[in-house]
């Protein structure tokens, strides 16, 4: 009912405004859109879920996240794959798995300081709810 539809509401806001916050920022540039199959042609091969920025945000205005959690288990996906794909000990690898896990302190960093528990809690229930 309509008391539903304002907690998903809010939490879009909520989700969009965390999610351009990190494509403004310069480090997670790499982090904006799906990585190019052209310019990285084994790519898929090696990541089974790609994930970047502007997917979370379709995914966002498609209404696919009822609660953080489910946005987390996506937005986690960005940082876990660059660490997995970019494993060696070549400086570019390094520089991306820096990246990668700034993004992963930031992401937390933000949730924990900005999101409220008991709105956190008021969507657990309404996913329970469907
Ligand atoms: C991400 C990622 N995961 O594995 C790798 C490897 C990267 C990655 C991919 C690219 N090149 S790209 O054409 O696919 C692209 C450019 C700009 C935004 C989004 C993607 C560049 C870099 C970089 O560090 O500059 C990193």
């Amino acid at each position: 009912e309509q008391q539903e539809e304002d907690v998903l509401r809010e939490l879009r806001l909520f989700l969009r405004n965390v999610t351009e916050r990190l494509s403004l920022d310069r480090r997670f540039k790499a982090f904006t859109k799906p990585v190019d199959i052209e310019e990285v042609p084994d790519y898929m091969l090696v990541i089974r879920k790609p994930m970047d920025f502007s997917t979370l945000l379709t995914n966002i205005d498609e209404q696919k996240y009822v609660t953080v959690g489910e946005f987390m288990s996506d937005a986690e996906l960005i940082w876990q794959n660059a660490l997995e794909y970019n494993p060696d000990s070549d400086p570019m690898d390094r520089h991306i798995r820096h990246r990668a896990c700034a993004l992963k302190d930031t992401v937390r960093a933000i949730i924990r300081d900005e999101l409220d528990e008991d709105f956190e809690r008021v969507c657990e229930e309404v996913k329970e709810s469907r």
